[in-house]
């Protein structure tokens, strides 16, 4: 059996009670803390623990180009990519700007540009192939090397001692591959999947719809299936999310899915393994395409809704302090009995 349709536990609901039960001890009205408490109850579930925390978080930025970019789907050209690998290892992007603070483990995974990239700390730079082919004429990626990509991700986070996964992605044109995933998985037209990217005008727009239908009609044949929308319509990058996810799921280690690219991934990776969805919390709302949709397939409720449009894994690292805040209220505060605070009356 390939390894990412191996078994991912389920997190413990034993634990997940317990937590329930403190959060409802605590000198607050119950359910006044909102989401922090369900946030709380999750990390308890995901740890095995009544009393969770979060310290150590990992972050890796998986980048790679895009036939499709060829096509002029996206504001920039495809030479960025690399050049923000470059940016990323170098502390100047916003992922590397927001993992500081958080002192997470942080690396890059060049998994294939169309310029090379020079070797650096913090890079794992392994050019798996020049970038996947034009989708709008032919598969995205091969069999074999969508199965390698899938590889990477898992090997990636098969290195990490972390509590909480954060995948990042970088590569020109790829909002244009995660909204063919979106169509196609959810079943969708370019018209309803495609977003502005990174600010494309509204003839580049239309361009883009209509290569996405082009490439749904293309691939029809081979779109039933998740592993087959992957190979078809996705990215050496977005492959790799995928594998990461999945053996995210197996290793017990929940993933703050960040935006639109990295939901398209957690889309798919979800519908190869459904073990992975209790492993999966949504950082943030990206104002691009159709986010807000493939979020709903997934059953997922964003924490955070600030209008970012970024990727990089930019929106989940922004959530992590109000992760923090919610471990750290569960732990800390007293409890009614502790603090001698008369409890209110229970309505049910
Ligand atoms: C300087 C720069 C930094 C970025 N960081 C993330 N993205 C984001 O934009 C790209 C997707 O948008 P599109 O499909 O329109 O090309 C991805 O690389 C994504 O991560 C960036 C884009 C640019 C230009
Ligand atoms: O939501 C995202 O991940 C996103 C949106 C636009 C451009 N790049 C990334």
């Amino acid at each position: 059996m390939t390894w990412y349709y191996g078994e991912c536990p389920a997190p413990s609901q034993r634990h997940r009670d317990l937590a329930r039960k403190r959060q409802d001890e605590l000198t607050k009205p119950p359910g006044s803390l909102g989401r922090l408490e369900k946030v709380a109850v999750d990390f308890a579930g995901w740890q095995s623990r009544a009393i969770p925390e979060l310290s150590r978080v990992a972050v890796r930025v998986f980048a790679a180009d895009h036939g499709i970019s060829r096509r002029g789907v996206s504001a920039f050209p495809p030479e960025v990519t690399a050049q923000m690998v470059d940016n990323f290892v170098g502390g100047g992007a916003a992922i590397s700007v927001l993992s500081q603070p958080l002192r997470a483990d942080f690396a890059v995974v060049n998994m294939g540009t169309f310029e090379p990239v020079a070797n650096a700390p913090k890079l794992h730079n392994l050019q798996l192939a020049p970038g996947s082919a034009d989708f709008s004429e032919e598969p995205a990626l091969s069999a074999a090397l969508t199965e390698r990509c899938l590889e990477t991700g898992k090997a990636q986070v098969d290195m990490l001692d972390c509590q909480l996964f954060i995948a990042g992605e970088m590569g020109i044109g790829n909002t244009t591959a995660a909204a063919a995933i979106c169509a196609a998985h959810l079943g969708l037209d370019g018209a309803a999947v495609a977003g502005r990217g990174t600010g494309i005008d509204d003839a580049t727009l239309r361009r883009k719809r209509e290569l996405i239908d082009t490439a749904l009609n293309l691939h029809a044949g081979a779109l039933d299936a998740p592993l087959g929308i992957l190979q078809c319509l996705g990215g050496l990058e977005i492959a790799a999310l995928c594998g990461a996810y999945l053996r995210c799921g197996q290793r017990r280690i929940p993933v703050l899915v960040d935006g639109f690219i990295a939901t398209a991934a957690a889309l798919l990776a979800a519908a190869i393994n459904p073990g992975l969805r209790p492993w999966l919390m949504a950082a943030h709302r990206s104002s691009e395409g159709a986010h807000g949709r493939a979020l709903d397939a997934l059953g997922l409720d964003p924490l955070l809704d600030l209008g970012m449009r970024l990727g990089e894994g930019s929106g989940a690292a922004v959530a992590v302090p109000i992760l923090q805040s919610a471990l750290r209220l569960h732990a800390q505060m007293a409890t009614f009995h502790q603090a001698h605070v008369q409890e209110g009356e229970t309505h049910t």
